[in-house]
């Protein structure tokens, strides 16, 4: 564990995304979402992002899939700075968005038809994709037919394959009932792993967030900063029942105490 933040240039090398001093201002000026918030992510790393509500997660989040700019610092990902919706990076949110129209294969293939005319690969690959988030039986159910789990499923599908290797994932399953969401993210990390995707998650849930991630960083309330960032030594495949482990715990109470300091 860490006490002090990454500076993002120690392992440059290895880092995908990165923040200095970026700040977010919204509105008439009145409202700090971020300020000066600096933050590296190591490629291939899973990164959760825990804080107090309205501490701007979710703008941080953005800012880095490039939908909003920043109104101070920069944000670089592969070396680059964000300046718009890039193809390397692809987003979900909590609702899964599916045009209720499509099946769900159609669904995941939506990407690739916004890109271009989908061919037989494209297709194959939505298919092994809906395979992988465990829907090889669904793939001509429309979202109607799927409960709530499966069409996120779905929308976890349809962001691999936009071939993205940088996904960002803002509360993918805060609605979901909490058995599912433990089965997702079980999943979740088997799949982000098997596709070497670095992965930044947004999650109320301080054990969820340290369950997933390699780290953890935990942010302050607005004008949102990084406080502190957390190293999760935790070995992978993680089962369920790691989260009554000693070790778990004790970073569960590191990153309370952290939130309540801060
Ligand atoms: N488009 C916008 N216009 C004005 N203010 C905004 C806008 N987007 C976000 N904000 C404000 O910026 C702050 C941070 O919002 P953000 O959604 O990033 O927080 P969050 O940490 O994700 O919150 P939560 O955990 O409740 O989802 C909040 O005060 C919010 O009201």
């Amino acid at each position: 564990m860490k006490d002090q933040i990454m500076a993002p240039d120690t392992v440059a090398a290895d880092i995908v995304v990165s923040g200095r001093g970026v700040g977010k201002t919204f509105a008439d000026g009145s409202v700090v979402a971020l300020k000066n918030a600096d933050f590296g992510i190591k490629r291939g790393s899973f990164v959760s992002l825990v804080g107090p509500s309205g501490c701007g997660k979710s703008t941080l989040l953005r800012l880095v899939s490039g939908l909003i700019a920043p109104s101070s610092g920069a944000v670089t990902v592969h070396g680059t700075p964000v300046t718009g919706p890039r193809r390397d990076i692809s987003m979900m949110f909590q609702k899964a968005t599916l045009l209720e129209w499509r099946t769900a294969l159609d669904n995941v293939l939506l990407p690739t038809e916004i890109a271009g005319t989908p061919t037989q690969a494209d297709r194959n690959r939505a298919m092994d994709l809906l395979k992988l988030v465990g829907l090889g039986d669904f793939a001509f159910s429309f979202p109607a037919q799927l409960s709530g789990g499966m069409q996120q499923r779905v929308a976890l599908a349809r962001l691999l394959q936009t071939g993205a290797d940088i996904l960002l994932l803002d509360e993918p399953f805060g609605a979901l009932d909490e058995f599912t969401r433990e089965r997702l993210n079980t999943e979740l990390m088997r799949i982000v792993a098997e596709v070497g995707a670095t992965t930044l998650f947004v999650t109320h849930n301080i054990s969820e967030a340290i369950f997933l991630a390699d780290q953890v960083f935990v942010m302050t309330s607005r004008p949102g900063q990084v406080a502190k960032i957390v190293d999760v030594d935790l070995d992978r495949p993680r089962p369920l029942s790691i989260q009554t482990s000693p070790a778990f715990n004790a970073l569960v109470a590191d990153v309370r105490e952290t939130l309540g300091a801060v």
